[in-house]
């Protein structure tokens, strides 16, 4: 049985209401609905070109998330720490995204950026913010993801969602290793990127101590063809 938290990433929400101006459909409303529908939490990750989730949004939600808020981001942007202390969120995602990027692709460098990543940690966790690094599933990265100082990592489960159809045992196999030497060290577990209802499962069930999966893109999807209460219910008993 897992633990894993659930954790709706509205990103995806806001692009289409971003593409005709108004507020329609309400990201605030959604978020809401998602915790009425049983998720666990909320995770935006907001873009220096506010192509999706817009700076305003993260203000408008704080104070009305009822469940865990997750802000995931590039904090080599001051506006995105700014936001983040001004915020205090349940936790901090720090990804290292270049600008202009289309989405995340990889993770962090724990042993080149070890330095940077200590100092930037410590501002977040000195304000009571929980703070969890993006990386690849990399025991390397992981153990020395230890000595940064951050309370948890996620794992980029991209390339595990993209061979998963193929061999499902050799695609997690990097990602037992990663969440091995996570458990070793003390650092707790988080996981997203391209989870769907298919692949989630056999992550879920293969990953020990697993704390919490975001999902955004395949989750809204599904929503276009169940609905939002269905589509977070059948990813929800996927978790147990
Ligand atoms: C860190 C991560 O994997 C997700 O936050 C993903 O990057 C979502 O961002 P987009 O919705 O912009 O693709
Ligand atoms: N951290 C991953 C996330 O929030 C959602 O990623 P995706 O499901 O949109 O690929």
């Amino acid at each position: 049985m897992s633990l894993a938290k659930l954790s709706v990433n509205i990103n995806k929400i806001a692009t289409l209401r971003n593409s005709r101006g108004g507020n329609n459909p309400n990201v605030l409303q959604i978020a809401l609905d998602c915790e009425r529908f049983g998720a666990q939490g909320i995770t935006v990750h907001p873009r220096p070109d506010e192509r999706h989730i817009r700076y305003q949004d993260v203000y408008d939600l704080k104070g009305q998330i009822q469940t865990e808020f997750n802000i995931e981001g590039n904090c080599q942007e001051e506006k995105f720490v700014e936001l983040v202390l001004t915020n205090k969120p349940t936790q901090v995602t720090l990804v290292p995204d270049a600008l202009g990027q289309i989405t995340s692709n990889h993770g962090w460098d724990t042993i080149k950026h070890q330095n940077y990543l200590q100092d930037i940690i410590a501002v977040f966790k000195q304000e009571g913010i929980r703070v969890s690094i993006f990386v690849d599933p990399n025991p390397e990265m992981v153990e020395a993801a230890k000595t940064t100082g951050t309370d948890r990592i996620e794992l980029y489960t991209e390339s595990y969602a993209v061979n998963y159809h193929q061999d499902k045992e050799k695609a997690i196999l990097p990602y037992v290793k990663a969440s091995e030497m996570a458990n070793k060290v003390g650092l707790g577990i988080n996981a997203g990127h391209d989870l769907d209802l298919q692949n989630l499962q056999y992550f879920a069930q293969n990953i020990p101590g697993l704390l919490e999966v975001s999902i955004g893109h395949a989750l809204i999807c599904d929503a276009l063809y169940l609905g939002l209460e269905n589509t977070i219910q059948r990813y929800l008993y996927q978790l147990k």
